[in-house]
């Protein structure tokens, strides 16, 4: 990269090291429009973006839009979740777009420019992506990603039960989740420095941190980041996340969303929210 802004894996870390390891979830579920007393349309979408952006400055380093959410808005949903994030961007919050992309070749060229080059109107710091048309599908996004010093978070052990069937399913080489792994962590080089973090890293949920080791997953190599949603609202609890990641929780940032936004529409009531979470999960 040639522009000095560091990469992905160094702005997570000092994101970390600053603010803690809590990453606000925007998830605008419809419910939660109606329980804020908006309206489910663009003008909701934006509110609702407004005030959780609005909490969570200063107060945490990463946030996670939940892209599905401002997708079923169509392109004016897409707008109003390209603002928020250049706010959040500008403001100086990390930005992880939960997209969950995966495709082939060119396509997946073409996901990545939308999410992670620069000049996009939806860049992001980092997206979520799925390995289940085969890791080598996420070359492209690797490439992508490379080029602008961006982050690739790709979906290992999910939080939720159905994802065992497919994550936990054992091949001649171990599980599928273990063989991610471990070539999402080859696309890191050997860290520099202590306590550096790589820019290509995995989702595991901090429902299931605990099954890594049985799956044969190793957490710690390549210094991968960790993005752990599953905390709160799915039942994950701080003691879960220090258990089930163990000598990888440094590597960890959780996301917390309706845990957080079921606290709304206050701002005030928010911004508590965020500050009790941020405590809970403090080292
Ligand atoms: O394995 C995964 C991957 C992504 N998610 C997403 O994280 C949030 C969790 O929301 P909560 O309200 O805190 O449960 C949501 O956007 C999911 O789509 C996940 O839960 N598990």
């Amino acid at each position: 990269m040639s522009t000095g802004v560091p990469r992905f894996g160094a702005r997570l870390a000092e994101a970390i090291a600053r603010h803690g390891r809590l990453c606000v979830g925007i998830d605008p579920h419809p419910h939660l429009l109606q329980a804020w007393g908006l309206n489910d349309d663009v003008s909701g979408l934006r509110e609702f973006g407004s005030r959780v952006l609005e909490a969570a400055m200063g107060r945490v380093g990463v946030i996670k839009p939940q892209v599905a959410f401002f997708e079923r808005r169509g392109p004016a949903g897409l707008a109003v979740l390209a603002e928020l994030q250049q706010e959040a961007r500008r403001e100086g919050l990390l930005v992880i777009a939960d997209a969950k992309r995966g495709d082939i070749g060119s396509t997946m060229a073409g996901y990545a420019d939308a999410w992670l080059a620069p000049e996009a109107e939806l860049a992001a710091d980092a997206l979520t992506v799925s390995p289940y048309l085969g890791f080598g599908s996420l070359r492209p996004a690797l490439e992508v990603a490379r080029r602008h010093g961006a982050g690739l978070f790709v979906l290992a052990l999910t939080s939720n039960p159905e994802g065992r069937e497919v994550q936990l399913a054992r091949t001649e080489d171990g599980t599928v989740a273990s063989r991610i792994a471990a070539q999402a962590a080859a696309e890191n080089p050997a860290p520099q420095i202590d306590g550096a973090l790589g820019d290509v890293g995995l989702v595991v949920g901090a429902t299931t941190a605990g099954l890594a080791e049985e799956a044969g997953v190793d957490l710690t190599a390549g210094a991968m980041p960790l993005l752990a949603p599953g905390f709160g609202a799915q039942g994950a609890t701080a003691e879960d996340l220090r258990t089930g990641f163990a000598e990888a929780h440094r590597q960890v940032v959780v996301n917390s969303s309706r845990g957080i936004l079921a606290a709304g529409p206050d701002v005030a009531a928010l911004t508590a929210a965020v500050r009790r979470t941020a405590e809970e999960l403090a080292d």
